[in-house]
């Protein structure tokens, strides 16, 4: 296996890997892609880590949830879900499922006590994936109700090669791990699980027969080789609404770059990783995804992206300090002084439940009709209180996503709104600062489970202008908030049909959104259809 492989494989899926000074490698494009298609699929290189949590609620082989329906094993309630009988663990939708996983890797860790720490786990199952596949061991699983690479990928519209597992393995001893400069607290961290699995493998008799293993598993240092390459290459699984559930090293997934304006995201069909682009992406264009939440502050940001990625960030929203300054660097420092801000406003007003349920009794939802009609003259408010920044982000940007405006033209209105934003005064605390953004959702979650759902509604509308302002327009965590909104739009009877048809328009949103992020095929497209049979009754109801 070797670089021209990697290079053969990433250029059927219309990728190529090139050298880069500041990144050691990055991805770009050789094709144009279109918004909502399907860069690549990954494979894990070993069997995922699901959350101990979690462990109940998903099938270890095949992922799927309890509950969820299924075509092999359903009872009459879904998916059932059996436990390992020895460990009580590890959790099977069926014998198939458990016999794969009890072959690959279940029967050398169901006695092991000291599977309950993430690294300790992640690095055993690696190492006895590495062993299987080069001693020939490893077979892939049947298609019957295993997602495989292959199966999840057929769904997804992957077009190029499948990855082969010895690819897998090939990526992931190139993946960067920054050994010279790690935290030295983490370093004596990673030799004692390194030294203390080693042993455990010997003493159980776990057969390494490949040639290279030469009958032993690999040497401490390998091990921790090993550990410091998770540290900045692992993944956190989410499900298709967003929930972490597990985590899994994903070698060519791991090989896209970071940024904190993506023009791509990370996806999960069962265990199998789709990179999706978020938007079009253009010939010779870097393919990037984000590893931090794009809503936090450019100093949390830089510390998180540091602390566990070792770079500082360069990408077009963080600038590099040296270049000439770009219309979209000067725009992306306004929004990064626009959310600055702290828990007490400049006057000293905390930004707690009350004060804010005292602000939002002034917003007034922006009707339905004028949420299509809006033009593109749409002038800024001449004083931000929160209502007014509500309607107009909502007013200025939503049409442009409706109508499938380029990312072209949909910056240049959300860098003038930027600008906009920053010379007109506001009222204090400050509307649209991340603090802001953490107390509105929490105030929001509130008044979801009191299922007060006007209030949800005026705080959902607010939150969404917040989320336009700062996350790619197509971020499935603005597409998941409009279909919360748009339900408690729904139920909130005070809003009369004005709430109902503003219900649809914000749906409409939503749709458009998470096709783009979630596909209109494969598992996550099943999300799509609900929306699509909730739009269904709205429209019922609005005749
Ligand atoms: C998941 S890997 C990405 C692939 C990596 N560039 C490679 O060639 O193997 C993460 C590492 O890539 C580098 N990296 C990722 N995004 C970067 C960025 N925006 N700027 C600088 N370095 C970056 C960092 O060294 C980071 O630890």
């Amino acid at each position: 296996m070797s670089a021209t492989i990697l290079n053969q494989h990433l250029h059927s899926h219309g990728l190529d890997l090139i050298t880069d000074t500041h990144k050691y490698r990055k991805v770009v494009a050789l094709r144009p892609f279109n918004k909502g298609s399907v860069v690549i699929t990954s494979r894990p290189l070993c069997n995922p880590i699901i959350f101990p949590t979690h462990r109940a609620q998903h099938c270890e082989t095949c992922f799927k949830t309890k509950g969820s329906n299924s075509s092999t094993s359903a009872t009459a309630g879904g998916l059932g879900l059996e436990r390992c009988s020895v460990c009580k663990k590890r959790y099977y939708c069926d014998r198939d499922c458990f016999t794969v996983a009890w072959k690959g890797w279940h029967k050398w860790v169901c006695h092991d006590k000291d599977m309950e720490d993430l690294d300790y786990e992640m690095l055993k199952m690696v190492v006895i994936s590495i062993e299987r596949l080069r001693n020939g061991a490893f077979k892939e699983p049947k298609q019957s109700g295993v997602a495989t690479a292959t199966t999840a990928a057929a769904g997804s519209h992957g077009t190029g090669e499948q990855e082969s597992l010895a690819l897998t393995e090939y990526v992931f001893s190139t993946l960067m791990g920054h050994e010279a400069i790690a935290d030295p607290v983490e370093i004596s961290k990673y030799k004692e699980i390194a030294t203390k699995i080693r042993e455990q493998l010997i003493v159980a008799k776990f057969p390494f027969k490949s040639e290279s293993s030469r009958g032993e598993p690999p040497s401490v240092a390998e091990l921790m080789r090993y550990l410091c390459r998770f540290h900045c290459n692992n993944f956190s699984i989410h499900d298709s609404q967003l929930f972490t559930m597990a985590e899994g090293t994903f070698p060519v997934g791991a090989l896209f770059n970071h940024s904190c304006r993506p023009n791509a995201i990370v996806m999960y069909e069962g265990q199998t990783q789709v990179v999706r682009t978020l938007e079009d992406i253009a010939v010779g264009q870097e393919v990037c995804t984000s590893y931090v939440d794009n809503g936090v502050q450019r100093a949390e940001r830089r510390q998180l992206l540091r602390g566990k990625y070792y770079f500082d960030c360069l990408c077009p929203r963080c600038g590099d300090g040296e270049s000439s300054e770009t219309a979209e660097k000067a725009g992306f420092r306004i929004l990064d002084d626009l959310i600055e801000g702290d828990q007490d406003g400049e006057d000293g007003k905390k930004v707690d439940g009350e004060w804010l349920t005292k602000q939002f009794e002034t917003i007034i939802l922006p009707g339905a009709r004028s949420l299509q009609v809006a033009g593109p003259s749409l002038q800024p408010p001449t004083m931000i209180t929160r209502s007014s920044f509500t309607s107009y982000l909502i007013h200025s940007l939503v049409p442009l996503i409706q109508t499938g405006a380029t990312e072209q033209s949909y910056m240049e209105r959300l860098f003038a709104i930027y600008d906009a934003l920053q010379t007109t005064p506001h009222c204090t605390p400050k509307p649209f600062t991340t603090t802001v953004m953490t107390n509105a959702t929490s105030f929001f979650n509130t008044s979801l489970e009191h299922q007060s759902w006007a209030l949800a509604s005026k705080i959902g509308t607010f939150i969404l202008a917040l989320y336009l302002m700062i996350y790619p327009r197509h971020h499935p965590l603005v597409g998941l908030h409009c279909f919360t909104l748009a339900k408690c739009l729904w139920n909130d009877v005070e809003g009369g049909m004005t709430s109902v048809r503003l219900s649809h328009e914000i749906l409409k949103l939503s749709r458009n959104i998470l096709t783009v992020s979630h596909g209109r095929t494969g598992q996550n497209a099943s999300l799509v259809k609900e929306i699509e049979t909730f739009m269904r009754t709205v429209e019922s109801e609005l005749g």
